[in-house]
């Protein structure tokens, strides 16, 4: 036919190569899947006639190919377009699929010219499918250009993941695929994942972004919320983001140290420091007193630091109340000045009040709570025992050391034998130091005049009695047990037996109390 010599010798020959053509082109529709392995070992051929197309390429365009050829046998209407795209896109892989198509363009000859239409079609489909899928590889330079595309284009902006899955390559395709690659390169973010980190940089939505970031490294860095600068400085180029960050710190702690010292916070200071002197002193008195005085203390410290920190050494803060100040609150702004001012107010006030509270305080204690000796508050922690005219009680004093309290009460009481309870004041006066004696801590008698006497050794009022509700208050060492316990418990032991307290055990003791 046409002048060229027959390959076919025979029909016999003719149909074995049809048959081996059919074997190897036969549409995956009709084919089961594992019928692909006899296609994949023409790839050496298809390589060898490529000269552009790299193994992988190759490997995936074959792999196109076959999907496309179960979709036209599932869609045989598109038979019609699939022969005109093989004349479209042959001839352009032709020169690079020479052996391929000049095989099966005789076997379509030949196959037309003995009736076998279907032939005809599925080879077009298949030659149409291979070379659409090739010709769309990222090294396919020769159909790209015929497209009129780049292909370094394609490839990077990640088409070439996506064309190949398109049926057939049209021209309507072709004006799409054109006005993508026309569009802004920051689209192409969207399309290709590996172009998504450049979506920032024309996106009208980065400077907030960035903003907000630079914002939360601040918070996270620094502490302080420092106002955003202009959002152009911060797009720009992020080093001067760096930059602002620092140069807002600096500021923020020039702000810090050029705060002028308020005359207010200074009274402030000085009333927190009277504050504080008051309060040592009524520590002395009562341990309630004293919890208040702790928070007295912290509050006049955070109230004293934005006023003490202008590093001139204006204020003449004591050493003790530096030491308490809080840590400097790094955020410094307008707002906060407001805050502060407010919050000077609030200080005041509650400083006054408290102030009067303490000397209210001061002048006032619960009797049966507290005793008081010489000044010295002691808080009752219990009844020890009692004697003839006195009541012993177990007290702690303001340094937290334990005492036994001993109160005598003088009411109604002759002078004499009030006499006689000073006395013992004087006795334990003259046995202090002394080894096995417990010792006098502080003592008071409220009828002076009475103390006075004894303390002179004159006797003057005999028949006298005490008319004020006169007292006398005996700070002792305490005794975990005296003589008197030790002798009742050992009573307690002997008794029922015919026993006696041995002597020498009571002469050991005795040296004792
Ligand atoms: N310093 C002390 N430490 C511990 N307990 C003490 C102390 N002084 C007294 N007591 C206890 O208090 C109780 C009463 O003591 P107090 O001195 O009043 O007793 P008394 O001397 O026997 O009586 P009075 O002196 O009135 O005749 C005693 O039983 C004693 O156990």
């Amino acid at each position: 036919m046409d002048g060229k010599p027959n390959p076919y010798s025979s029909s016999t020959d003719l149909l074995r190569d049809v048959q081996a053509a059919l074997k190897r082109h036969r549409p995956l529709g009709s084919m089961q899947s594992n019928c692909i392995r006899p296609r994949r070992t023409l790839l050496p051929q298809r390589r060898a006639s490529s000269t552009s197309s790299s193994s992988s390429d190759v490997t995936n365009s074959q792999e196109e190919a076959s999907s496309k050829d179960s979709l036209n046998a599932v869609v045989p209407s598109q038979n019609l377009d699939s022969q005109k795209k093989v004349q479209f896109s042959v001839p352009s892989n032709a020169a690079s699929q020479d052996g391929k198509a000049t095989e099966l363009e005789n076997l379509s000859s030949h196959m037309s010219s003995l009736g076998f239409a279907e032939m005809e079609w599925v080879e077009g489909s298949q030659i149409e499918a291979w070379s659409s899928s090739s010709s769309l590889g990222c090294n396919q330079q020769e159909s790209v250009q015929q497209a009129g595309i780049d292909a370094s284009l394609k490839c990077e902006s990640g088409v070439s993941s996506v064309l190949p899955k398109r049926s057939v390559v049209t021209p309507d395709h072709l004006q799409q695929f054109r006005s993508f690659l026309s569009q802004p390169a920051t689209q192409s973010s969207v399309v290709g994942p590996t172009c998504a980190t450049t979506t920032s940089v024309h996106s009208t939505s980065a400077p907030m972004l960035n903003s907000t970031t630079r914002y939360s490294h601040f918070r996270q860095y620094c502490g302080s919320s420092v106002a955003a600068e202009p959002l152009g400085e911060v797009n720009v180029n992020p080093c001067p983001i760096t930059e602002g960050v620092v140069k807002s710190i600096d500021v923020s702690i020039q702000e810090t140290n050029r705060m002028p010292v308020d005359p207010g916070a200074e009274a402030e200071v000085r009333a927190s420091g009277s504050c504080i002197d008051d309060a040592g002193s009524l520590s002395k008195e009562s341990n309630q007193s004293k919890e208040q005085q702790g928070g007295e203390l912290k509050e006049s410290g955070n109230s004293k630091y934005t006023s003490c920190d202008d590093g001139k050494g204006k204020e003449a803060v004591d050493v003790a109340t530096v030491q308490m100040q809080a840590p400097l609150p790094t955020t410094i702004t307008s707002s906060s000045d407001v805050k502060l001012g407010s919050s000077k107010v609030e200080k005041r006030e509650k400083a006054a009040s408290s102030k009067g509270t303490l000397g209210a305080r001061k002048r006032t204690y619960d009797p049966d709570l507290f005793f008081k000796v010489n000044g010295k508050l002691y808080q009752r922690l219990g009844k020890i025992g009692s004697g003839g005219s006195s009541e012993v009680h177990k007290v702690i004093s303001s340094d937290c050391r334990i005492y036994a309290l001993k109160k005598i009460k003088l009411k109604g009481r002759d002078y004499a034998t009030a006499y006689g309870f000073c006395q013992e004041i004087e006795y334990l006066n003259r046995l202090k130091g002394k080894d096995n004696i417990i010792q006098l801590i502080d003592y008071e008698v409220t009828d002076k005049a009475l103390l006075e006497e004894v303390m002179k050794g004159s006797f003057s009022n005999k028949d006298g009695r005490v008319k004020d509700d006169g007292c006398i208050y005996m700070v002792l060492e305490y005794g975990e047990i005296d003589l008197a316990h030790m002798l009742s418990q050992k009573w307690k032991e002997l008794d029922g037996s015919y026993q006696t307290i041995d002597e020498n055990w009571l002469r050991f003791y005795c040296k004792f109390f």
